[in-house]
């Protein structure tokens, strides 16, 4: 019996690209839809001494390309951002297993991947729900996710601009003078308030912990997209009540909605479907005219058929070499 590899984040790292990961993402949204995939639901253990909560995500996928039999262990832990030497909020590994005998065949670096896939997904709904061009993207948010989001979304539209927004406005500021100079232009711009940010944008990400709502419907441009990425206390607590009551909103799957947006429900909140349908054409597109919500809550499926397109790049140039 062979011994398990590792695939370290940094190899991780070299391996990631974005036009793979899209596939990967939307070959697990629509596999999800399609009764393809199987997600047991995450659970959710809180550390009793310290704010660390570690989540278990286990999943199958069945796809020529993308299929896996994995599991990925993630934790959130809000205060590494402080330490002297800060550390990502969200570290992962996923473990991998080969499908027939159920042997671990290798544990991969599942930081980046979730951070890759995560804004994928928000590019994966964003095409499907509105397919046109935009030209100004909104992000609340200058952490890992916002920054992951920027980079994703220029990679795939061409946004005349790109505005980014974070309670502390210092942190926006960095961001964006990184990205400018990374991308050697002048399109990526720091706001002051959410409320600039948002208003007139014709997609928005938000990313945050925020507790309590940060982008407010009446500063929403009639047919905005939003992709609501982050969690505060719940998974839907970025946006105002009325937001969700006014508008078409899609999920990645059901699932994980009934449980982790029962709240939402409570709020009398129908959800229009998963993204996956309207992926296979099964669902119409809404009305381009209409402010969509893509409720991201994340999946194990899309880790799995993550780690299944590292661990086969992988191999790849192992043998290369
Ligand atoms: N849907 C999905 O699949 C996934 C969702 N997530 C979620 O995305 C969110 C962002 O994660 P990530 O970027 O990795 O985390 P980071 O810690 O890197 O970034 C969090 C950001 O939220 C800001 N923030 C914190 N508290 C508040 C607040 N009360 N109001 C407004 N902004 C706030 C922080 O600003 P500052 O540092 O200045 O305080 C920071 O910019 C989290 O909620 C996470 O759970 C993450 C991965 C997958
Ligand atoms: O899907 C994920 O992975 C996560 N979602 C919510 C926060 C932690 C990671």
């Amino acid at each position: 019996m062979s011994n398990p590899i590792f695939i370290h984040e940094d190899q991780v790292k070299k391996l990631l690209n974005w036009d793979s990961t899209f596939d990967a993402v939307e070959a697990a949204l629509e596999s999800v839809y399609n009764k393809r995939a199987v997600q047991s639901p995450r659970t959710f253990t809180q550390s009793t001494t310290s704010k660390t909560l570690l989540l278990t995500m286990p999943g199958h996928l069945d796809n020529e390309r993308f299929g896996a039999l994995g599991c990925k262990l993630v934790t959130v832990a809000p205060d590494n951002i402080n330490l002297e030497h800060p550390l990502p909020t969200i570290n992962a590994q996923i473990l991998l297993f080969e499908e027939a005998t159920g042997i671990l065949k290798a544990v991969v670096g599942g930081t980046e991947i979730t951070k890759w896939r995560t804004a994928a997904a928000s590019a994966v709904a964003t095409k499907h729900l509105k397919p046109k061009e935009f030209q100004v993207l909104a992000i609340l948010g200058a952490g890992v996710q916002g920054r992951i989001h920027a980079i994703c979304f220029n990679h795939f539209y061409d946004f005349k601009e790109i505005r980014i927004w974070n309670h502390n406005v210092h942190k926006a500021e960095t961001l964006v003078q990184e990205l400018n100079q990374v991308y050697n232009c002048q399109k990526f711009k720091c706001c002051q308030s959410n409320e600039e940010c948002v208003r007139g944008a014709d997609v928005v990400v938000t990313a945050t912990f925020a507790k309590s709502p940060i982008v407010q419907k009446e500063w929403l441009k009639d047919g905005v997209h939003i992709n609501a990425v982050g969690a505060g206390l719940v998974h839907h607590s970025e946006l105002s009540e009325s937001i969700y009551q006014s508008s078409h909103v899609y999920i990645d799957h059901w699932a994980g909605a009934q449980t982790e947006l029962a709240g939402l429900g409570k709020l009398g909140v129908e959800f229009k479907g998963e993204i996956g349908g309207v992926i296979t054409g099964d669902l119409p597109p809404p009305p381009l005219d209409q402010v969509t919500v893509f409720q991201s809550l994340g999946m194990a499926a899309e880790d799995c058929a993550m780690a299944r397109l590292i661990y086969d790049l992988f191999i790849q140039e192992s043998n290369m070499n």
